[in-house]
């Protein structure tokens, strides 16, 4: 069966060493903001478990250009696993004449993020679609409220957190010379993602951290480099996906 959890207050994060005020202020801020997301899920029913497996979920986590999603398509390749990018699933929503469209292009425009209330339906509608039980989520969760909601909602936690650490100048040379056309990438989109990765994600990269199920990877180097450190990962984890049950 799923492992249920509960929300974790916002006090016992204050200790980390990856905390700082700006993190504490956004953090209160989206504490409350994530009461009432959670209670706008009513409708959305907890994952269930499919032919007799639960799924077997990992969180993929860093910075813009991290390389998240270059990394994504060598695991799938090697590892089978379902990907499901949360910005993919976003701009899919986006160009759907979906009621939400405009309020997700203003947001993706001004490099801030999207209400889970949103970003977790279109989430769990794709798990439960899947044939897969093997899940990467891309990009997600990008903030406590994001976190809080998908494992209320859900009544799963992720078996791994990956985070591929890269310095802002790598990730914002990566990002300018991407060239496929999104909107989020110029200079000053960039500089609001970084602040907001900083200020939202790392707190939730610190959570799992503390839990023992971070992975960190040094995402400087060549693709082929860096998933190097990425397979041993999903080796280890490998007869414990499989035989998920
Ligand atoms: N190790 C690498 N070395 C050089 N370029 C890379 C490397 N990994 C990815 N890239 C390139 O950097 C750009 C950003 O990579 P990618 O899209 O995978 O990042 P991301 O973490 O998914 O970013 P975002 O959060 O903005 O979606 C892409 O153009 C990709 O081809
Ligand atoms: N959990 C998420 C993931 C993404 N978004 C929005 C905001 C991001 O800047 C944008 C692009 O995501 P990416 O493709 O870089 O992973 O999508 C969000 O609001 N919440
Ligand atoms: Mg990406």
């Amino acid at each position: 069966m799923w492992r249920k959890v509960t929300a974790t207050s916002f006090s016992s994060l204050k200790s980390s060493v990856f905390f700082t005020r700006l993190h504490l202020q956004q953090a209160s801020k989206h504490n409350a903001a994530s009461a009432s997301a959670v209670s706008r899920f009513a409708t959305v029913a907890p994952l269930q478990e499919k032919d007799g497996r639960c799924p077997f979920i990992t969180f993929v986590l860093g910075g813009p250009g991290s390389g998240k999603g270059t990394q994504c398509i060598k695991i799938v390749e090697t590892f089978g696993f379902k990907h499901l990018s949360a910005g993919d699933l976003l701009r899919r929503e986006m160009v759907s004449n979906s009621e939400y469209g405009s309020m997700i292009l203003n947001t993706i425009k001004e490099g801030r993020i999207v209400p889970s209330e949103v970003t977790v339906k279109l989430i769990l509608k794709e798990m439960e679609s899947s044939d897969n039980h093997k899940f990467l989520i891309d990009g997600f969760p990008r903030s406590e409220e994001n976190r809080i909601a998908f494992e209320k909602i859900s009544g799963a936690e992720p078996d791994v957190v990956l985070f591929f650490d890269c310095p802002e100048d790598v990730m914002v040379k990566r990002v300018l010379s991407r060239n496929q056309g999104r909107i989020d990438d110029n200079i000053d989109t960039i500089k609001k993602r970084l602040k907001v990765f900083e200020a939202l994600n790392l707190p939730v990269i610190d959570y799992y951290a503390k839990k023992g199920k971070v992975h960190r990877i040094n995402a400087v180097g060549t693709v082929d480099e860096i998933f190097e450190q990425v397979r041993p990962v999903f080796k280890a984890c490998e007869q414990k996906a499989l035989n998920r049950s």
